[in-house]
């Protein structure tokens, strides 16, 4: 597949910026009590660094992160690294991902995720994911294909109370078509 690198939106947060949530109610990085909270800082080429801690509620087997879990913290970074180097939403495709150490409750997880290239609307990124540290050893590796869409995808798709819910209060959203 051949696929370009796109260059950094004008746009796109400066290096060192910590990104908000881009939904208020986003598992990932909004404010559901059990969510992940993911706290996201662009980085000076295409990539994000993400720090998740492993809480309580997000254990799969005594004192482990559950690895569905740990998927879904990758959809998070991986998603909202395309969304914010191409300024435009964009949908989980496809999501690979190596589990190669298990993860503990309490660890913080230091992900860094990479665009990889685009290619009409697929987005290709990868991220790895660390333990004890940016510079730790791998705990999980990730690799997703991404779909842009118009934010017509998410109010013909989505709940039409939360879909009234943003209309009404916009804030609660970060949309960057
Ligand atoms: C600042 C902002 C922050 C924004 C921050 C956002 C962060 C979000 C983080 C969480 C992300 C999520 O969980 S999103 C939720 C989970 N994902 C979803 O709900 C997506 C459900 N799927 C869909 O809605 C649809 O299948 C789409 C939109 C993905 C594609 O449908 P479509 O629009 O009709 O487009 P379609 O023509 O089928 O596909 C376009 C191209 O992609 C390819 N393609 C599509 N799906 C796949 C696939 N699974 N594997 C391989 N390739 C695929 C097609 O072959 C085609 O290639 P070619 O013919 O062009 O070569």
């Amino acid at each position: 597949m051949e696929t370009e690198l796109p260059p950094r939106h004008p746009e796109a947060p400066a290096p060192g910026t910590e990104l908000g949530p881009h939904y208020a109610k986003c598992f990932g990085c909004g404010e559901q009590p059990d969510g992940l909270h993911m706290r996201m800082v662009a980085g000076d080429g295409l990539y994000l660094d993400s720090t998740f801690k492993v809480l309580e509620a997000h254990q799969g087997a005594p004192g482990l992160a559950h690895g569905g879990l740990l998927v879904c913290a990758f959809d998070e970074a991986l998603g909202t690294t395309a969304g914010t180097f191409l300024r435009r939403p964009a949908v989980t495709g496809k999501l690979d991902t190596d589990f190669l150490r298990p993860v503990p409750v309490d660890s913080v997880l230091h992900i860094r995720s990479t665009l990889d290239g685009v290619a009409g609307r697929k987005v290709y990124v990868s991220a790895d994911g660390r333990l004890d540290g940016p510079e730790g050893p791998i705990a999980v590796k990730a690799r997703g294909l991404f779909v842009t869409v118009k934010l017509e995808h998410f109010a013909k798709h989505g709940r039409a109370s939360d879909i009234a819910a943003v209309t009404a209060n916009p804030s609660m959203l970060e949309v960057n078509p």
